[in-house]
């Protein structure tokens, strides 16, 4: 049979998520299945709907009609998420952004940020063309800054050497403002698949295979954070505390509620087209309606 194309997302957040698809002896095992390949946010989400591959850890922003959400899993934050940031120029306030440079990577932060503007703050800057993540360059031709993932998480190592060199700027965490805002989680991506890639059997050996891979990565958080210390400028303890405490990988009932109340604000201030339903894939029974979601797969 052949094997699922997953197209996953190549920052440090993710990795408790694919722990089995990269540790011995699962990987092996899961190699068999899904050919991995890892890129931004935004290219898991062409990736998908261009039909490259099969399942994708796409950005909510993404999420249409024809998709389905694998239950379990999720990118998401219960307040401060250190990596979704919003870096204002000195002497800028929120209420006087008139010009927002965006990191080509993101789709769901880049909605969140519209939303900000447009429906928190009611004012209605311009969004520049999403440019690399460099926030000197970018702050160099805008009032703000949208930074996303490690890039995020570098520019916050650097924030004396950012500051020196513009002055004191204004660091703002996308999530808290987003949790502050609506009481609600803040949730960035999940996984997603093209239902006509799966059949019934592949539908529920997908959820195991998905589900078991996060609970491992959970459990082996310790094991993440001496691996990715070498591979990102990040202290050990900020990684430790960013894969324990800042990012959130449960989808719970309150996460899809934030994916629902996130999407209606994005179509109402036409950020993004509106989106109907969240469909989600059952492993036993297909695709059901959002209004019979089943719990069973989402508990914490
Ligand atoms: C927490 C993060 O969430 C990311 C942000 C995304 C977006 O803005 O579209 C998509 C996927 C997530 O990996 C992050 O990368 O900092």
């Amino acid at each position: 049979m052949a094997r699922l194309r997953i197209s996953a997302i190549n920052f440090l957040n993710p990795a408790p998520l694919l722990y089995h698809f990269e540790h011995s002896p699962w990987a092996e095992e899961l190699a068999a299945r899904y050919d991995t390949r890892y890129t931004l946010p935004s290219l898991c989400a062409a990736d998908l709907h261009a039909g490259r591959a099969d399942l994708g850890l796409i950005p909510v922003a993404a999420l249409t009609e024809d998709l389905a959400v694998v239950p379990g899993c999720t990118i998401a934050s219960l307040g401060k998420v250190r990596s979704i940031l919003l870096l204002l120029r000195p002497g800028v306030r929120l209420e006087t952004v008139e010009t927002v440079a965006t990191d080509t990577a993101s789709r769901s932060s880049l909605a969140y940020t519209q939303i900000l503007f447009r429906k928190f703050v009611g004012t209605d800057p311009e969004f520049l063309a999403p440019a690399p993540a460099d926030p000197l360059a970018m702050l160099g031709q805008a009032d703000a800054a949208l930074l996303i993932g490690d890039p995020a998480l570098l520019a916050l190592e650097r924030k004396a050497e950012i500051d020196g060199a513009l002055g004191a700027c204004t660091w703002i965490d996308l999530a808290e403002e987003w949790v502050g805002r609506t009481g609600l989680p803040w949730v960035a991506a999940v996984w997603a698949v093209r239902p006509e890639a799966l059949n019934g059997e592949t539908a529920a050996r997908l959820v195991g295979d998905l589900t078991a891979s996060r609970d491992a990565g959970l459990a082996h958080r310790e094991g993440l954070v001496a691996e990715w210390t070498p591979r990102i400028a990040v202290p050990a303890e900020t990684i430790r505390h960013y894969l324990r405490h800042n990012i959130h990988y449960v989808l719970t009932p309150e996460c899809v509620r934030a994916i629902e109340l996130f999407r209606a604000y994005a179509a109402e201030i036409g950020a993004l087209p509106p989106l109907a339903e969240i469909r989600f894939l059952n492993a036993d029974a297909g695709f059901l309606r959002s209004d019979d979601r089943k719990p069973v797969d989402l508990a914490t």
